[in-house]
């Protein structure tokens, strides 16, 4: 289980994300939505700490993550696959290629980088690679360069790449962000596939509330670095969508606040 607990990180006099604090379970799909600048790629980055936070931890399977160093923080790099908006394919080589490069954040040792660019994978993970790809519906594409494929089919492939690290955790930022509608269906699709064939855990940053609600068991919506919304898809309602996106801000806490419907089972609206 990924926990997090209180996590903050301040930029400055801003402050991105706010004392954050959940849990979730292996093999949820949680998508995490806001307006822009309201956290959500300062708060994915954290949890495989390519951002530091200010305060607060991460936790995964009550080991403190937030206090690793050298060799166990590489291995939790390798534990949590990443995919970006701009798929972050090598687009001169070949498809297959891309894939097994998601193998080098395993290896260990001076010459493990050397020994993947000379191209040096085992047939075992060839074989992997190549299922990945059919997986997906890439197996034809898997000699052609990168650059010769759509966005979506990179972003495809990207997916695969991150299932040769063998993660624990797919933390992906705006991943669809910089494709057409069919495009991002089928990118959602796909990291469904992996969320639910492999019981990966996936936290998706996300503009589109519709694409949450249509792919994410849970729902989180942060506003200026705190979460404002925690539930399943059912429970957003328009008026915790309002509390997301909305103009106005949200209402300040306690009796003076505008009355509030009773949220869903399992709905958290915070104020
Ligand atoms: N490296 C940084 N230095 C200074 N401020 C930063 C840095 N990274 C993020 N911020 C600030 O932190 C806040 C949250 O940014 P973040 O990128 O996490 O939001 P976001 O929800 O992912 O936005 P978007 O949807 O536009 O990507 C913003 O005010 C942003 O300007």
């Amino acid at each position: 289980m990924l926990e997090l607990q209180g996590l903050t990180r301040r930029f400055g006099t801003v402050t991105a994300v706010d004392a954050v604090s959940l849990a979730v379970p292996d093999g949820q799909m949680v998508g995490i939505v806001g307006r822009s600048g309201a956290g959500k790629s300062t708060l994915l980055r954290m949890v495989n700490r390519l951002t530091e936070p200010s305060a607060g931890r991460v936790l995964w399977d009550g080991r403190d993550i937030t206090a690793l160093r050298g060799r166990a923080l590489r291995d939790w790099r390798a534990d949590c696959a990443m995919i970006f908006q701009q798929f972050n394919l090598v687009q001169r080589l070949d498809v297959l290629t891309n894939v097994l490069i998601g193998r080098l954040n395993r290896r260990r040792g001076p010459l493990a980088g050397l020994t993947g660019l000379l191209g040096l994978f085992t047939a075992e993970e060839r074989a992997r690679a190549l299922g990945l790809l059919d997986r997906f519906g890439l197996a034809e594409a898997a000699l052609q360069r990168a650059e010769t494929l759509s966005g979506g089919q990179q972003q495809r492939v990207a997916i695969c790449r991150a299932l040769m690290q063998e993660p624990k955790v797919i933390l992906a930022d705006e991943p669809i962000a910089s494709l057409d509608p069919a495009n991002a269906e089928a990118v959602m699709q796909a990291l469904r596939q992996a969320n639910r064939e492999q019981g990966l855990t996936v936290l998706c940053n996300l503009h589109q509330i519709e694409v949450a609600r249509a792919h994410c068991d849970r729902i989180l919506g942060l506003r200026q670095g705190r979460v404002v919304f925690d539930g399943p898809p059912a429970a957003l309602d328009a008026e915790r969508e309002e509390a997301i996106f909305g103009d106005t801000a949200p209402a300040a806490p306690g009796p003076s606040g505008p009355a509030r419907a009773p949220a869903p089972p399992g709905a958290a609206l915070v104020r």
